[in-house]
């Protein structure tokens, strides 16, 4: 029998060549409607997955929790069972004016505010993500009609430092276009690892409006951000699909 990985507790037999991660456990429920045969795999901790397929294509989502720390241990246990490309769906907060609740942002590239990649490697590494998946994403986003930017995402450890507003304003001065706490994390562990990874973001708070308040809403199920997220996960799983061609057969 396979070893079964400590945090995600999959094995080898249950692994698909690709996995969206998203944070929240709860977004499986909303993605498995996407997919046929979907089985349930194991929920331990944060890390809850299931598999099922897409286009004739076995993809796998694998919930990351919150921040790098546990982004990056589901990228080492699911590059360890055998995943071989990555696309985090997740939800962000705009550092621009004009990206509105639901645009899209497809990182490509991450400043480099959390713990977990600065634990992996020297800063001057830089957090980007396979250059193949991201213009698969990009692709899918134009042929799906989502409303999407492209630049670069901050990711960082907390909210609720005591100078967040001057640390958004000092990133958002700079063209950094949203933040979330995971991407950097699996852009720095997938590219030491080997893995392709990407990022797609959906928007759920506009620059300088109120983050729980917008967290709270999106959890409710407000539309605009819904709709944000129905298409990040239609878009990479399309990309899964344009790469798995690419590559005829090799992933
Ligand atoms: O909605 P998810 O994918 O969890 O992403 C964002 O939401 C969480 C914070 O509310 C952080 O994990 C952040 O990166
Ligand atoms: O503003 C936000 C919203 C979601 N996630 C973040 O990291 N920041």
């Amino acid at each position: 029998m396979s070893e079964i990985m400590p945090h995600i507790k999959l094995s080898l037999n249950q692994a698909a060549p690709f996995a969206l991660l998203p944070g929240d456990p709860k977004r499986l429920e909303r993605i498995a409607p996407y997919l046929e045969d979907v089985e349930e795999l194991a929920f331990n901790r944060e890390f809850k997955s299931l598999r099922g397929s897409f286009h004739g294509i076995q993809v796998m989502a694998v919930s990351t929790g919150i921040g790098g720390a546990s982004a990056a241990i589901a990228v080492e246990e699911l590059h360890r069972i055998g995943v071989k490309a990555m696309i985090r769906i997740g939800s962000c907060g705009a550092l621009k004016k004009g990206i509105h609740l639901g645009d899209l942002i497809i990182a490509n590239g991450a400043v480099r505010n959390d713990g977990a990649s600065a634990s992996y490697v020297d800063l001057a590494y830089p957090a980007v993500p396979d250059p193949e998946l991201f213009v698969a994403l990009m692709e899918s986003a134009r042929e799906l009609g989502s409303v999407f930017h492209t630049g670069i995402v901050r990711s960082h450890d907390s909210f609720y430092i005591d100078d967040e507003k001057e640390v958004c304003d000092y990133w958002s001065k700079r063209g950094v276009l949203g933040s979330d706490m995971e991407t950097s994390a699996l852009f720095v562990a997938g590219g030491l690892r080997g893995v392709k990874t990407a990022s797609i973001l959906n928007t759920v708070v506009q620059y300088e409006e109120s983050l729980e308040e917008n967290i709270n809403l999106y959890t409710d199920g407000e539309s605009a951000m819904m709709r944000g997220e129905q298409t990040e996960i239609l878009t990479a799983l399309h990309a899964f699909v344009r790469i798995s061609q690419n590559q005829e057969g090799r992933i």
